[in-house]
């Protein structure tokens, strides 16, 4: 594992600035859905800014100016969403096989009225097998353990794009089992970038795609979880 270059942070509220009204609105749309369809934890729109809008900011600084990026299990758009209101120069798709979580999140983009994010309610070995690496960048928050996330996300990215993934204090622990055989999902090793927010150790784990995904990825659907790649 890499030592991390930089701490991550929360952009300042001046860099944001140009954002926030739509970043707000975004905030209010998701509270209101979240009533019905529990797209993600808090329920008021100033704990979703604080917690996971201002969460999904942090990686700003690893993302490019513009290219294709998709979100898988993206649930509420976190944080692919936010990455597309903040960087219109990013194609984002965002994908969760829940058909309520996707229904809801249609809703939010529509009513944002914003053309740079398309949902998708599929999973993610299915757009894998449709648009094989083509994306510059394949995100994860709250999906499931990192290893796990590398599999998923490996074959959707396009050799020299990178794969980031929002994890907890365990997240050096989770990569524990695929020390030094990421090559074997066409992985350079992954380094960890740390950041503090409301009082959490959390961090964004990048891998860049150094070589093609061996084709035997994607999985079948589910296979990634029951058994990981590096058993
Ligand atoms: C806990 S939610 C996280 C939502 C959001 N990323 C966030 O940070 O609030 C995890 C979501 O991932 C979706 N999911 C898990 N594995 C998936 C896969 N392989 N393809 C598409 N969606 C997946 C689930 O349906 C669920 O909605």
């Amino acid at each position: 594992m890499a030592s991390p270059f930089f701490r991550l942070a929360s952009p300042s509220r001046e860099a944001l600035a140009p954002f926030e009204p739509l970043l707000r609105r975004y905030a209010l749309l998701l509270a209101e859905a979240n009533a019905k369809a529990r797209l993600t934890g808090p329920t008021s729109a100033e704990g979703l800014w604080e917690e996971h809008i201002l969460d999904a900011l942090v990686a700003l600084p690893l993302l490019p100016r513009e290219g294709a990026v998709v979100d898988v299990g993206t649930g509420g758009g976190l944080p692919g969403l936010a990455w597309a209101l903040v960087r219109p120069g990013l194609t984002v798709t965002l994908v969760d096989s829940i058909a309520k979580k996707a229904a809801a999140l249609e809703g939010i983009v529509k009513d944002l009225a914003i053309t740079n994010a398309v949902v998708r309610s599929v999973r993610s070995e299915v757009v894998a097998l449709e648009r094989r690496e083509t994306f510059l960048v394949a995100t994860a928050r709250a999906v499931a353990s990192a290893d796990v996330v590398a599999e998923l996300l490996s074959p959707l990215v396009a050799p020299g794009g990178s794969l980031l993934a929002f994890k907890g204090p365990s997240a050096e622990e989770e990569l524990r089992p695929g020390q030094g055989r990421w090559g074997e999902l066409g992985l350079g090793e992954p380094e960890i970038f740390p950041y503090g927010l409301g009082g959490k150790s959390l961090c964004v784990v990048r891998w860049f795609k150094e070589a093609p995904c061996p084709g035997r990825f994607p999985r079948r659907a589910g296979m990634a979880l029951k058994r990981p790649w590096w058993r």
